[in-house]
């Protein structure tokens, strides 16, 4: 059985980070394995608290899984500070997985810091070079190059910019525009649009942390990065389509890969 890893936050409310990714992996029908950087108290309304775990189990955490077990997909989301930035960089660096998809994770949608702002750095230093993939949405973009990113000319440049600063490529989120919900990939080479029509709903917690597991977790099966963010993109799509009314804030998505199969027409692969 292919196997991903995920290196992220733990989501109490089950609707992003860790249990967003491990569903997402389960779902494409990839052996998921986790690596927790921080546990929130978490609801689909806000973040209460974070602790942040120390960088020596995080450390231990990765190698224990490496040393053990064939991992052919990283995901990266959540690091909540530089020296969780670090630690997991330099530890990587000792395994050299072949396929690092990095969701550049900084704030929440009720408005939550979970990467500080003193970590952005480190990020950008150490770990976007060894990124195959990094995965921003627009305010993360934004944050990554230094300036807006509104229209698609400026999503174009910032694609070519991100680029620059060391990933393999890039892909741009458009969730957080008006109008419909467009992605735009950069691979030093090409540009290619994923569209799909603006989905009406407020459940879109967890969306990015889903989008860049499934595209790990089709990695890991062995596909282009092109057809495993094509088929990232239909996932995600059908589980906002068929997003859940769970709690009274920003629901979660939804994972039955049944839903995913039928919109899609495609057969399960284990
Ligand atoms: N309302 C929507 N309708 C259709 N697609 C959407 C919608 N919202 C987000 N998406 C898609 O979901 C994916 C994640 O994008 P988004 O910009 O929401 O990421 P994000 O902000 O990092 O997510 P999160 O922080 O909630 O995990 C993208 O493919 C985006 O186009
Ligand atoms: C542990 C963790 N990781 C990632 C997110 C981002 O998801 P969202 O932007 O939907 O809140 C989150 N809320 N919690």
């Amino acid at each position: 059985m292919k196997t991903a890893l995920t290196i992220a936050g733990s989501d109490s409310g089950g609707g992003a980070g860790i249990q967003a990714d491990i569903k997402t992996m389960s779902a494409l029908g990839v052996f998921g394995m986790s690596v927790i950087t921080a546990v929130t108290a978490q609801n689909t309304m806000e973040v209460r608290s974070v602790q942040n775990i120390d960088v020596d189990i995080i450390r231990d955490q990765i190698e224990a899984v490496f040393d053990d077990i064939r991992v052919d997909a990283v995901k990266i989301g959540m690091l909540a500070n530089a020296a969780t930035v670090q630690v997991v960089t330099k530890t990587l660096q000792k395994y050299k997985p072949q396929h690092i998809v990095l969701d550049p994770v900084m704030i929440s949608k009720g408005g939550h810091y979970l990467l500080q702002d003193s970590a952005v750095n480190a990020l950008i230093k150490e770990l976007l070079p060894i990124a195959t993939l990094v995965t921003p949405n627009i305010p993360e973009a934004e944050v990554l190059v230094g300036n807006a990113v509104q229209t698609e000319d400026d999503m174009y440049k910032a694609c070519i910019r991100l680029r620059e600063m060391g990933p393999n490529s890039v892909l741009i989120k458009g969730g957080h525009l008006v109008g419909d919900s467009n992605d735009l990939y950069y691979d030093g080479v090409d540009f290619h649009w994923f569209k799909s029509k603006r989905i009406a709903t407020k459940n879109t917690h967890g969306t990015g942390c889903t989008l860049s597991s499934a595209i790990a977790a089709n990695l890991a099966k062995g596909v282009t990065m092109l057809e495993a963010v094509q088929s990232a993109k239909a996932y995600i799509t059908t589980a906002i389509t068929h997003s859940l009314e769970l709690g009274s804030g920003y629901g979660p998505t939804n994972h039955f890969y049944d839903l995913y199969e039928k919109a899609n027409g495609i057969k399960r692969d284990v």
